[in-house]
């Protein structure tokens, strides 16, 4: 995602809130020297997986709907990928694009196990129509027939997703600069790619041209290991669990900055010790260790994009 890489380069550049530090940066990649940790997609057994069409139907459900869990403090991402699961288990027709046209709140919950609303829910509602409206239009109703389109490319993945459904057009205006980030776009490609373990419906010839995924856990453990330094202001707005807002220079250069930190640790890592990993991969790691921290402190920000 050249647009991606691209734009976040400019805003770390430019960045007044959040700067990448070389020295934290060396360090880290000296841990991993002797080895990269390497997490495997589905390491916590919470997916759906049947190896065919359904599979890619509940990834890009789920993709749609992978965003904001923090509102809720009893809510996180493993109830929805179960929740998601359970009900495709329950029936196999929950995802068929004309019933994903016809969810409501309360049915949605009631899909999840839910007990009460859910986090910016009518959005959630309102992006799940999206879905099965355009899939429904373009693409016979399947999300696999997306995928098949896309000729194993997942940069061409990317763009016809945010192409055909705009909740997926994740970008922001940073100091009158347009800022692509895609997170859900691009983590549909890498979820593919890691439930099919880069066969089938996963194999994508350019998997190492996605980027992290710029989210609220991985921003806060890239601070935790030294690589992110914020501005006093915006420590403490963290710290204080004040909401930052969309689009605002803070949050733009939280998320750009990862972005552009994980693509440093991934040349770092090919210079100094000669191994190639992919930022899909790097990213996992972190995200897994930010999940395993209940004291991480993450940004808070009212958002569908993440
Ligand atoms: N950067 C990055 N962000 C990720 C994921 C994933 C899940 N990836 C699946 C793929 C393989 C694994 O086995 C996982 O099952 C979720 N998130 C984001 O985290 C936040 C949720 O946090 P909490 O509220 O604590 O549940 C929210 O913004 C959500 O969008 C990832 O991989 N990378």
């Amino acid at each position: 995602m050249e647009e991606v890489r691209e734009t976040s380069a400019w805003v770390a550049r430019n960045s007044s809130h959040v700067t990448i530090d070389s020295s934290g940066l060396e360090k880290v990649v000296e841990t991993m020297k002797e080895s990269i940790p390497k997490v495997e997609w589905d390491y916590e057994g919470i997916h759906y997986f049947d190896n065919g069409p359904l599979t890619v139907q509940y990834l890009f459900v789920l993709d749609a709907l992978n965003f904001c869990f923090w509102p809720d403090k009893d809510l996180n991402y493993d109830h929805l990928a179960k929740g998601l699961k359970e009900a495709l288990l329950n029936d196999h027709s929950a995802f068929d694009a004309d019933r994903l046209t016809n969810y409501t709140g309360p049915q949605l919950r009631e899909l999840l196990k839910w007990p009460r609303s859910l986090p910016l829910e009518e959005e959630r509602v309102r992006l799940l129509h999206e879905v099965g409206f355009e899939l429904e239009r373009s693409f016979e109703g399947k999300a696999s027939k997306l995928v098949e389109s896309c000729g194993k490319s997942a940069v061409k993945l990317v763009a016809l997703v945010t192409r055909h459904f705009p909740g997926f057009r994740d970008h922001s205006m940073y100091k009158g600069h347009q800022v692509f980030l895609y997170k859900r776009a691009q983590i549909f490609a890498a979820d593919l790619w890691g439930a099919f373990k880069g066969q089938g419906y996963g194999e994508f010839n350019d998997i190492g041209s996605i980027t992290m995924f710029a989210d609220y856990i991985v921003p806060a453990v890239l601070q935790q290991l030294g690589v992110l330094k914020y501005s006093s202001t915006l420590a403490n707005a963290i710290q204080a669990s004040s909401e930052i807002g969309a689009g605002t220079e803070e949050e733009v250069e939280l998320r750009a900055c990862s972005i552009f930190a994980v693509e440093k640790m991934r040349e770092l890592l090919s210079i100094k010790c000669g191994k190639q990993v992919l930022s899909v991969e790097l990213d996992l790691w972190l995200w897994s260790v930010g999940v395993q921290c209940p004291s991480l402190q993450h940004h808070r920000t009212l958002s569908i994009y993440y």
